[in-house]
């Protein structure tokens, strides 16, 4: 976590007060309403009795047929120095929420307080006149900012150095890769150091290298504003976020400093990915099993494991063609679909078996202790033949895995070494204490 140093009311840059905003699933309809909605505020003595309690609510408006809540009632507040991750799922909230702090959507009910100048990487466009060249672009976008032009030269160079597409600038952006817009939008949002930085998850557009670089950048900016940053990259709000807000069908599920409690929120609202079999179909998987201290699951179940405990998978299959042998690995998916272990044979391949008579064979996998950071895995069981070239049987998601653990570093693997330290005493003797 994060020291923050100005953690005083008065640095409250973004402030969020029963923020609501509702679209509607029908564009006819939406239409219409939108037009219900401009004559209405055309009529100051509706208000005025809306305001005297007569007619509608002047709090949250009611919903009409069709429409539907992309937030609902979210407070928050985002002092400097600070950097709120916003999660959630597909169609949470997460960019209509920052739409609105970035005034492009008005909300339905709620109040927004934004303090000084606020830079903002929303939309893959990063708000680019198409037709306009990369340096004009930047001294657009930095007017827009509220930045001078002489401001905007001072910081020129920077902007450039940074977007690293110097012999582009004077190109229209229309002809920029996606990435490209990208770091161009980064580098004007980053290096004019705005109060308020506002990054939807555009980043993950760019390359590795430039990712790096714009978290090291968010970093650095930490200090002297505010931060608001949307991601599905559960290590990126690891490594820069001190606060974290989990948004589900728009309200705020979970909001605190605790980003661990906030992640583990989000995953365990995971739907687990449907399995899927697939291969030549020469084996079928027909039964798995695994087991933790807290019980066991079977094909398409869930079991809980805390850090450290022991596992273990049984797993039976059946040639469907005359086979004698094949090689068979497990491997553990995290949320994000990267494999993070592969439970092999002694010679790191697949653990080669022989199928019985009657074409079967029962293996069982002692994991032993499951040394997996906290999250959401899910297990795949994968049949080749001895020589690795053909898949005879790949069963995915066969079976997930809800792991716990008290630390949450974002860490796939979780290490407790035995570890040793030297000192030396005022005497000048010097002590090891093993296994400290
Ligand atoms: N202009 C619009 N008109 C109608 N519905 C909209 C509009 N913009 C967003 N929505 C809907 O609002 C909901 C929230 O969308 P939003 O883009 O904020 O989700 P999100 O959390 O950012 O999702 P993702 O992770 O996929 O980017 C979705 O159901 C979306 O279809």
């Amino acid at each position: 976590m994060r020291n923050n140093a100005h953690n005083t009311d008065d640095e409250v840059l973004i402030r969020a007060e029963h923020v609501s905003k509702k679209f509607c699933r029908s564009l006819k309809r939406s239409l219409w309403y939108g037009a219900q909605d401009v004559a209405n505020s055309l009529m100051p003595w509706k208000r005025s009795l809306e305001r005297i309690g007569i007619g509608e609510k002047l709090g949250e408006p009611e919903l009409r047929p069709e429409e539907f809540w992309a937030v609902r009632d979210v407070s928050f507040e985002v002092r400097r120095g600070e950097c709120l991750g916003l999660i959630g799922h597909n169609g949470a909230g997460k960019s209509t929420l920052l739409k609105i702090l970035n005034s492009l959507i008005r909300p339905d009910s709620g109040r927004i307080t934004m303090k000084g100048r606020v830079g903002a990487l929303i939309e893959l466009s990063a708000g680019f006149n198409p037709i306009l060249t990369g340096r004009e672009n930047i001294y657009n976008q930095a007017a827009l900012l509220g930045f001078s032009k002489k401001e905007t030269d001072a910081n020129f160079d920077a902007i450039v150095d940074f977007a690293q597409l110097e012999p582009f600038l004077d190109m229209p952006v229309q002809n920029y890769s996606s990435g490209m817009r990208v770091k161009l939008g980064f580098a004007v949002s980053t290096q004019l150091e705005p109060d308020i930085l506002l990054i939807d998850e555009v980043l993950a557009v760019g390359d590795i290298g430039f990712r790096q670089k714009s978290l090291n950048k968010m970093a650095e900016l930490l200090d002297k504003c505010a931060v608001i940053f949307v991601t599905h990259s559960m290590p990126q709000i690891l490594r820069v976020c001190n606060e974290v807000m989990v948004l589900e069908n728009g309200k705020s599920l979970f909001k605190g400093a605790d980003i661990g409690a906030g992640v583990e929120r989000f995953i365990a609202h995971f739907d687990s990915v449907g399995q899927t079999v697939t291969g030549s179909g020469e084996v079928e998987v027909v039964g798995l099993t695994i087991w933790t201290v807290d019980g066991c699951a079977g094909l398409g179940e869930t079991v809980n494991v805390r850090y450290g405990d022991e596992v273990t998978i049984s797993i039976e299959v059946r040639a469907r063609e005359h086979l004698r042998a094949a090689k068979l690995h497990f491997v553990v998916w995290n949320s994000e679909l990267l494999p993070v272990l592969d439970v092999m044979g002694p010679d790191l391949t697949g653990f080669q078996f022989e199928f019985g008579h009657d074409g079967r064979s029962k293996l069982t996998a002692r994991i032993g202790e499951l040394f997996l950071g906290a999250g959401k895995y899910s297990v795949s069981a994968v049949i080749n033949s001895i020589d690795n070239k053909r898949v005879l049987c790949r069963f995915d998601s066969a079976v997930n895995l809800l792991v716990r653990a008290d630390s949450f570093s974002g860490a796939h693997a979780l290490h407790c070494p035995e570890w040793s330290i030297e000192s030396v005493s005022k005497e000048g003797q010097l002590t090891i204490e093993e296994n400290a």
